[in-house]
């Protein structure tokens, strides 16, 4: 259903990229910010010309700043408000906000941690970071100003809400893999990210072998060796043939869900030592922020409620289950590692869970 709500959020995100100023308002109360990330003096001094507003992180960089034991962190999902020290400007409140730059520029401190003004509205700041794919944190100001677009915490969580895809058309895709094969795409109407479905060989009644694969620009397009996204691609697509039939679904979630520019920071991040569960959190985000409702509601529109999963991820099955889909069958995908993908390889062994 086509909603005022999620204009105001994809109007937000928009906003929020360019470097311009919002009113985000929760149940809790209202507060105006500006993204940090790409924020100059003069953006600045525009939104805050008596340098009076506050930065607004994640629990986790919070952490990292030692500002972690300031406040009762009942909730170790709630951001934390750092007071605004005169010496404080646009490029040290960016210092503040990228870990990536932390061994270019050690951080001078000390910071110290303020009471939120409106926690709900807070929390939301951070979901809607992710959702725009910038760094989570903030410049807060209390109180009116001029904005450019104003959002409800609501529409924020309404906004990526899987129940708003349709089926917007398919074709007949001959892929190298099968010439038999058909591509759907799906959309929504305000999230621009356009998901997509491969249909391989015909439906005869019996649960498909299906693949959610998220989007890897450098896996994907580029052949990056760092993880296993492109081969195992490849091989899902051969599986998916060699089966009576299947589907692979190509799930715009970047990053596991981060999105491009932060999971090349989190490669940077990588290229520091941290590995690649660290690398997310210390950027503030979940270490798997996809939304696997994205896949159910996709099957849901292909008529597909049982499926027989290729993956090595026991949280896919969870989730695609919570959101439910049943999966009849678990399908290892077990490739060979190569010396970059090691590591990652290994982390996902060893911290998410992964059954390689
Ligand atoms: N944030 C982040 N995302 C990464 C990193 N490396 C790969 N990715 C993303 O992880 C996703 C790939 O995960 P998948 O292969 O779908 O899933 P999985 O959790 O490994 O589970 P499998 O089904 O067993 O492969 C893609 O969106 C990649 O862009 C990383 O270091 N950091
Ligand atoms: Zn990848």
């Amino acid at each position: 259903m086509r909603t005022g709500i999620g204009r105001d959020a994809a109007r937000a995100i928009d906003a929020l990229r360019r470097g311009w100023a919002i009113r985000l308002a929760a149940p809790d109360g209202a507060i105006r910010l500006m993204a940090i990330e790409g924020a100059d003096a003069v953006t600045l001094a525009d939104f805050d010309p008596h340098g009076r507003a506050d930065i607004l992180i994640s629990a986790a960089r919070a952490e990292t700043l030692k500002l972690g034991n300031q406040l009762a962190a009942a909730d170790p999902d709630m951001p934390v408000l750092v007071e605004r020290a005169p010496w404080i400007d646009a490029d040290v409140a960016t210092a503040i906000s990228d870990p990536v730059l932390d061994l270019a520029s050690p951080l001078k401190g000390p910071f110290r941690a303020r009471t939120l003004p409106a926690p709900q509205a807070a929390k939301a700041a951070l979901r809607l970071a992710r959702l725009a794919g910038i760094l989570p944190a903030y410049f807060l100001l209390k109180g009116d100003g001029s904005v450019e677009a104003e959002v409800s915490a609501d529409a924020i969580s309404a906004y990526d809400d899987a129940t708003n895809l349709a089926i917007a058309t398919r074709a007949r895709l001959p892929v190298s893999a099968s010439e038999s094969a058909e591509i759907i795409a799906f959309r929504s109407p305000d999230e621009p990210r356009e998901h997509v479905a491969l249909i391989v060989g015909k439906r005869d009644g019996s649960p498909p072998v299906i693949r959610l694969h998220s989007e890897c620009l450098t896996g994907d397009v580029l052949g990056s060796l760092k993880c296993d996204c492109g081969p195992q691609l490849h091989e899902a697509l051969h599986r998916i043939a060699d089966a009576p039939w299947g589907i692979l679904l190509y799930l715009r979630q970047e990053g596991r869900g981060i999105g491009l520019v932060n999971k090349l920071r989190a490669y940077a991040m990588q290229d520091q030592g941290f590995d690649t569960v660290d690398a997310n959190v210390r950027l503030g985000f979940a270490i798997d922020a996809r939304d696997f409702s994205v896949a159910a509601r996709m099957l849901d529109l292909l008529a597909v409620d049982q499926v027989r999963l290729l993956t090595n991820n026991p949280n896919k099955v969870t989730g695609l289950e919570a959101a439910g889909i049943k999966v009849t069958e678990r399908l290892p995908i077990i490739l060979a590692a190569n010396p970059h993908n090691e590591r990652y390889l290994a982390t996902k062994r060893d911290r998410t869970g992964h059954q390689l």
